[in-house]
């Protein structure tokens, strides 16, 4: 252990290439005696032949079995999570874990903070794991050296990749940077202008449902309310779909889908039994792809129809296209079909996935810990009723988006209910070539977790870790821009895209809700986290009484 890191990350030990480089020599080998044995090198080259690829899966099996072998010995020196089987790794405790408290993601971030910043190990079945919880190692897995580390597609997104399909989380290298510039475009600060007002007539609509209980004593489950409202947002963001053709297609199609995803991530074996479940989620994918495929059709055949100019179609005139214009407006006419469309599917099924359930964690946690704090609750609500009021002394309809920069406290809530809940409580990645992190020797292979919560809930990083306390984060952006301690969006190059789009429609709507109404907690069940899915959402919804 005595060279730097970077000596060793690129070291080249591959048993899959020096059996590659045998093959190779055999081949040679053959070739020769070709010209000495005519009638049996033919023979023995046909055999070749036919039996390569046997011949290559073989290889690529001793390649796989060399490197677990190798990430074994390596890994066997690290700190080592307890309940370890020499057979099974720490398959038990994890599954033990499932639906329980501590859940599966309260484990990964005792184990990983209480021996920060050294990573610890994990196996899951036969998966060599390290968690991590210290911004160090963090930053160099989610920046400095990025490179290495690839998305572990097959581990961690593999149940969503019917949503997910090829879209922006899930690519890699140059297709992903393709997508990514493309969709930054899009993501340009005009729509966020939009967001404001399309956010706030979302929330209109629940104060409509909200004022019809006002009083009454009735309660109404926020959770779902939130969900159908982020869905509203972002469909109409994205697609510019109506809030009832929003409410129509996605309780139907898109979160029956998402539901059966978030189970398989847990049971996996769902995926390959082929009962009722399973054709029925087959059969929604396909009508939700048929949807989105035919909305993209249409919107293309329009943009075509009225292009007056040769080059109109290369650019966006239109202040308040959809994120689906303005990612259209980039693709060629030489370019666009099947192929394209079906790419812009995965990308728009991916914000859909992205986009909403995220955002709505974020506002049912910050509604639940402001109603149990009625001290904050006043601050936050005053603050809110003083930015509308000053907006609308000068006469405008919605605040500005400069205007709304003045909800600090509400934006301090919103930010210290992602760290408290850490709603994607673990991001992973896949080494793809030998590294250290915390100091300790990473070799190729081996999938890193980085225990979001873990970190979040660190009382060395943070005063007070396990209190809701949304002053930390007014007048002070330090903890989220470089020290790697804050980490709901992630941090580096692939942080998350909607970002601001998340926190600027959710601030919309708590001032809205605050400053109309008061809530009152109505279940003693309302705090408890569910233990399976990711995002952290309620176990048993929220729900409140309003006035
Ligand atoms: C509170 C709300 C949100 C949270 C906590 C959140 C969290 C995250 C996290 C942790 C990642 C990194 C995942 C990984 O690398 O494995 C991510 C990526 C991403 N998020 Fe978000 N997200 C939120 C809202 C949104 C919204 C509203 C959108 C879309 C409008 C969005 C679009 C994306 C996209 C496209 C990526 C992939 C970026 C890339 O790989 O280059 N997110 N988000």
């Amino acid at each position: 252990m005595g060279s730097s890191p970077d000596d060793d990350v690129n070291d080249d030990f591959s048993a899959r290439r020096f059996v590659e480089h045998v093959s190779e020599r055999v081949l040679v080998g053959a070739l020769l005696a070709l010209f000495i044995h005519q009638k049996e090198s033919l023979i023995i080259l046909a055999l070749m032949t036919l039996l390569e690829p046997v011949f290559q899966k073989a290889v690529e099996a001793v390649g796989d079995i060399l490197g677990w072998l190798r990430r074994l010995h390596h890994l066997r020196k690290l700190n080592c999570a307890p309940g370890y089987n020499a057979f099974i790794g720490h398959t038990v405790p994890l599954f033990k874990a499932v639906g329980k408290y501590p859940c599966t993601w309260d484990l990964f971030a005792f184990w990983s903070s209480a021996k920060a910043p050294k990573p610890v190990r994990v196996q899951i079945f036969t998966r060599h794991c390290v968690v991590i919880a210290d911004p160090e190692p963090i930053k160099r897995v989610f920046n400095s050296n990025i490179k290495n580390y690839g998305k572990d597609t097959e581990f961690a997104y593999n149940p969503f990749l019917d949503i997910l399909g090829t879209g922006l989380v899930t690519s890699e290298g140059e297709s992903w940077k393709r997508q990514r510039g493309r969709i930054s475009q899009a993501l340009r600060m005009e729509i966020l202008d939009d967001v404001v007002d399309i956010a706030t007539r979302a929330v209109d609509r629940l104060c409509v449902k909200l004022e019809k209980i006002r009083g009454t004593g009735e309660e109404i489950e926020l959770a779902e309310e939130f969900r159908l409202l982020t869905l509203q947002v972002i469909g109409e963001a994205i697609l510019s779909l109506s809030p009832e053709e929003s409410d129509e297609v996605m309780p139907n199609l898109y979160l029956p889908i998402m539901e059966e995803c978030n189970r398989r991530s847990l049971e996996p074996w769902r995926a390959y039994l082929p009962n009722k479940e399973y054709f029925d989620h087959k059969d929604r994918v396909k009508k939700l792809n048929a949807y989105v495929i035919k909305l993209i059709r249409q919107r293309w055949k329009l943009k075509h129809s009225v292009t007056a100019t040769p080059n109109a179609d290369d650019s966006i005139d239109n202040p308040h296209a959809d994120i689906l214009d303005r990612v259209l407006a980039d693709v060629p006419k030489s370019e666009y079909g099947p192929e394209v469309e079906r790419q812009m599917c995965d990308e728009i099924k991916t914000f859909l996935l992205a986009g909403h359930e995220t955002s709505a964690a974020m506002l049912i946690w910050t509604t639940w810990e402001l109603a149990k704090a009625p001290e904050k609750m006043k601050i936050a609500t005053e603050e809110a009723k003083k930015v509308y009021k000053n907006s609308e002394k000068k006469n405008k309809k919605t605040p500005s988006r400069d205007d709304l920069n003045g909800l600090e406290y509400i934006v301090g809530a919103l930010k210290e209910s992602l760290r408290l809940y850490s709603v994607v409580p673990v991001v992973t990645r896949k080494c793809l070539g030998d590294d250290y992190l915390g100091g300790e020797f990473i070799p190729k292979g081996t999938t890193v977790i980085i225990s979001v919560q873990g970190v979040h809930h660190r009382e060395d990083l943070w005063e007070s870790a396990q209190a809701f306390e949304p002053r930390r984060f007014v007048g002070n952006e330090t903890d989220e821009t470089g020290n790697y301690s804050y980490l709901p969006f992630i941090q580096g190059p692939r942080n998350c895209l909607g970002q601001y789009l998340a926190l600027l429609e959710a601030r919309v709507v708590m001032a809205n809700l605050l400053r109309k109404f008061k809530f009152t907690s109505s279940r003693e069940t309302n705090g408890a986290k569910h233990t399976k899915m990711i995002p952290i959402a309620p176990a048993d919804g929220i729900w409140f009484t309003v006035d």
